[in-house]
This record gives structure tokens, C-alpha cells and sequence, in this order.
């Protein structure tokens, strides 16, 4: 076993809902030990903010650019993970010298993959002086840099955990329906193939929230009252995304919310719920072979409606569906806990991504380290 460290992971998703913090001790290869997770919601003033940038991002030619507001953007949310750190570690009662590295992703937004081209705003220098912790960031250019997609970074943590699993009867899958989902499978042997799986979150919040005002749909309320449009739900399925012979990341804006006219509210909202729910399935299809188990993270696993059809679709191919929970983790945690995993191996100088992951070349690390004391030291 390597050397076990205590790290903290922050994920701020394409959902832009908030920051997850987890802290998990691990040597970043099979042990693993899961800690307590914080989720500490952004207000709607921070959260129009920050989905304004994506508008501003769209301008980006070379990664280290921040056109209009991202500059100031980037200052707040990483003044904003510095205090989800301080808040974390007060309820937790841990102190500084208790953790040894924060893994940060930041916000992601820009992606483009065929551009070899990812952008995530987060400073990794002010966050480190300000919690005083070293911070690995910038995880995912490196990948990039070696004809990567740049995502999904999470399936070396799902790898590890599936480890823990024992005796299996057949290959499975780990899905995180976050704002957009992704895929990991883990053979028999244990094997990794993993790639985004469609269009997540992201097409029903922008329903409800144009149509009805409200971020999201709770438990999946709204679509429970409506009815699948079937040529709607085509228009998403039918897309090149899901036959290419290539697997490409995703951008938030890769796929677009119907217009007002496609449907009334909660048939829009029952129709995109589906839509989430057979963009697994169908990605499904590019996989060595077919898993005999999904296990569900992320905040889609809490829409009943989308959950109910992934069941009833992965049943026609024989495979069950279970939430992360039911699987004995947090499936609200997943992703930070992945990202403190992350920032352990990046340490270790271990690979964060595979040709089976991500596309990359060949299995490579990343992230910048910023170290407070060193960097302090300097000035
Ligand atoms: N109780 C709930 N019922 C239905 N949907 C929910 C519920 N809670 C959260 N969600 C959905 O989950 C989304 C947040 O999921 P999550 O935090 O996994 O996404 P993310 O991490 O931001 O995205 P990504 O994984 O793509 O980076 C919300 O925007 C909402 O659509
Ligand atoms: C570029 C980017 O931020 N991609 C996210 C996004 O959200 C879900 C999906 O698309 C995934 O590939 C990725 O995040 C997860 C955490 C990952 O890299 O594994």
C-alpha cells in the first residue's frame, strides 16, 4: 500500500447548483476510506452569475484568457470554496494540519474537446492561501495535451471502489446523472471503459426553470404529470453523439433545451426525464459488453420519473439499476470524493486517465500543485 493521505475534494458542477465537499483518506489506489461530505448550495444571484459566464467563455481562444466577467467570477467562487472548506472543517471539527491536500476542480466553462480546449475557472494559488492547504487543480488539460477528452476524470475512483465489490456475476457500471452524465464500466477483471453518456440534468432544469420558475424538478414532480413526446424525445436520441464511431466529451451547451411550442410543461418535463434516462441506455451500447448493473450517482438518481425509466430500460437488457446509496455510498458525494481521490494520485504521480477513459494516448497524471507554504515563501 502507498502512503494513505487525507485529502478534501470540491466539485462544482455543469449544474452550477452549488459546491460538493468531501474528504476521503486514501494512498490513490485500492484503499479507500470515505469521510463526511458538505454540500453548500450557491444563491441564486451567485448561481445567474455564474451561468452568465458561459456566455462570456464562448469568446476563449487560449485557456489561461478571461474575457469579461470571469475574472471576477473566478475570484468569488474560489473565495467561495475557501469558505466551504472553513465551514467544512468547523462542523467536522478538523483543522488545517488535519488534511494534507484539496483536490479543486473548479467551474468548468468551456469545453471543446475537438479543440483540445477545457477550461475551468478556480484559482488554485488564492485558494491554497487562503485555507493554508496545498491544492492540486487544473486536473483535467493534461489529459488533453495527449489527445484526451479531458472527461470523465471520475471512473479511476469508481475503478477503486468497485474493487471492493468481491466476486461479481458480470460487468458493472457506475452512471453519474449530474447536469450531464457519464459512464463507467468495470469488467470482470476489471477492466475500465468510460466515457459521457448524454445529456443529464441540465435540458430539465432549463425546462422548469423557463417554464415554471424553479430550479429543478423535484423528484421528478412535474414530469410524474406528463407524458413522453415521442418526436421530441427523438430529435435527442437521434443525435450523431450516440452513433459516432468516437466517444466525445460533453459541453454544457452541446445539447439545447426545446423551444416553448415542443410541448406543455410537464409533458416537456416528462419527455426530457426519458430522454436522460435512454442517453444512458443507448451509450450504453458502445460498451465491451452489456453491464449486468447500473449503480446510480448524482442528482438525477433523486427524479423518480427518470429513475423508474432507466430501470424499465435497463430491465429489457436484463440489467438491475440501484442507487448509489442502496450500493452503500453517497451518491451525492461521488464526484468530490473522486476529486480528493484524484488530487492523492496526482501526488503520487499516478495516472488520472486511461485510453479506455478519456481516449488518451496512453495513461497519463495531471494537475498543478500549489503548495501554501512554498508559494508563500516565494513572495
Ligand atoms: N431532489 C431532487 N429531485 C430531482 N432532481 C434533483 C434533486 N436534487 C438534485 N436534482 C438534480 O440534480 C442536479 C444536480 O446534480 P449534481 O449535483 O449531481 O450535478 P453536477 O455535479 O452539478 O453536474 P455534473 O456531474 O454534470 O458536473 C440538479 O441541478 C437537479 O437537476
Ligand atoms: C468538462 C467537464 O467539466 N465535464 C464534466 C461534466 O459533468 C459530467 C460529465 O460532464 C463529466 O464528464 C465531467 O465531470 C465529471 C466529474 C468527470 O470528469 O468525471
Amino acid at each position: 500500500m502507498g502512503e494513505v493521505k487525507t485529502a478534501i475534494g470540491l466539485m462544482s458542477g455543469t449544474s452550477m447548483d452549488g459546491i460538493d465537499v468531501a474528504l476521503v483518506r486514501t494512498d490513490g489506489e485500492t484503499f479507500v476510506e470515505r469521510g463526511p461530505f458538505l454540500g453548500v448550495p450557491y444563491d441564486p444571484a451567485f448561481r445567474d452569475r455564474l451561468k452568465g459566464t458561459l456566455e462570456d467563455a464562448k469568446a476563449i481562444v487560449d485557456r489561461s484568457e478571461r474575457p469579461a466577467s470571469l475574472a471576477s467570477v473566478e475570484y468569488e467562487l474560489t473565495l467561495r470554496h475557501a469558505e466551504a472548506v472553513r465551514r467544512f472543517l468547523e462542523v467536522n471539527r478538523l483543522s488545517i494540519s488535519d488534511i494534507d491536500v484539496i483536490g479543486f476542480h473548479g467551474q468548468t466553462v468551456l469545453h471543446r474537446p475537438d479543440q483540445a480546449l477545457t477550461v475551468q475557472i478556480g484559482d488554485g494559488r488564492l485558494l491554497a492561501r487562503e485555507t493554508g492547504i496545498a491544492v492540486v487543480y487544473d486536473m483535467r488539460a493534461n489529459d488533453m495535451l495527449h489527445g484526451g477528452q479531458g472527461a470523465p476524470l471520475v471512473p479511476a475512483y469508481h475503478a477503486a471502489l468497485a474493487a471492493g465489490f468481491g466476486e461479481r456475476r458480470g460487468a458493472v457500471s457506475f452512471v453519474n446523472i449530474g447536469g450531464i452524465s457519464n459512464l463507467t464500466y468495470i469488467g470482470r477483471e476489471g477492466e475500465i471503459v468510460a466515457y459521457d453518456s448524454g445529456p443529464g440534468n441540465t435540458l430539465i432544469d432549463q425546462w422548469v426553470e423557463t417554464h415554471a420558475g424553479i430550479p429543478f424538478d423535484q423528484g421528478g414532480m412535474i414530469a410524474s404529470e406528463g407524458r413522453v413526446v415521442p418526436d421530441l424525445a427523438e430529435r435527442y436520441l437521434q443525435s450523431p453523439f450516440f452513433t459516432d464511431e468516437k466517444r466525445r466529451s460533453l459541453d454544457r451547451n452541446d445539447f439545447l433545451p426545446p423551444q416553448g411550442a415542443d410541448a406543455e410543461l410537464s409533458d416537456g418535463a416528462r419527455t426530457l426525464a426519458y430522454v436522460a434516462a435512454a442517453a444512458i441506455v443507448k451509450s450504453a451500447g458502445h460498451l465491451p459488453e452489456l453491464p449486468v448493473s447500473y449503480v446510480v450517482c448524482g442528482g438525477g438518481r433523486l427524479n423518480r420519473v427518470l429513475m423508474q425509466d432507466l430501470r424499465d430500460l435497463a430491465a429489457l437488457q436484463g440489467a438491475t439499476v440501484v442507487s448509489a446509496e442502496e450500493a452503500g455510498f453517497d451518491g451525492d458525494a461521488m464526484e468530490a470524493e473522486a476529486w480528493a481521490y484524484l488530487a492523492v494520485r496526482s501526488l503520487a504521480g499516478l495516472p488520472l486517465t486511461y485510453p479506455g477513459t478519456t481516449g488518451v494516448r496512453e495513461p497519463v497524471g495531471g494537475g498543478l500543485l500549489i503548495d501554501p507554504l512554498l508559494d508563500i515563501a516565494r513572495d
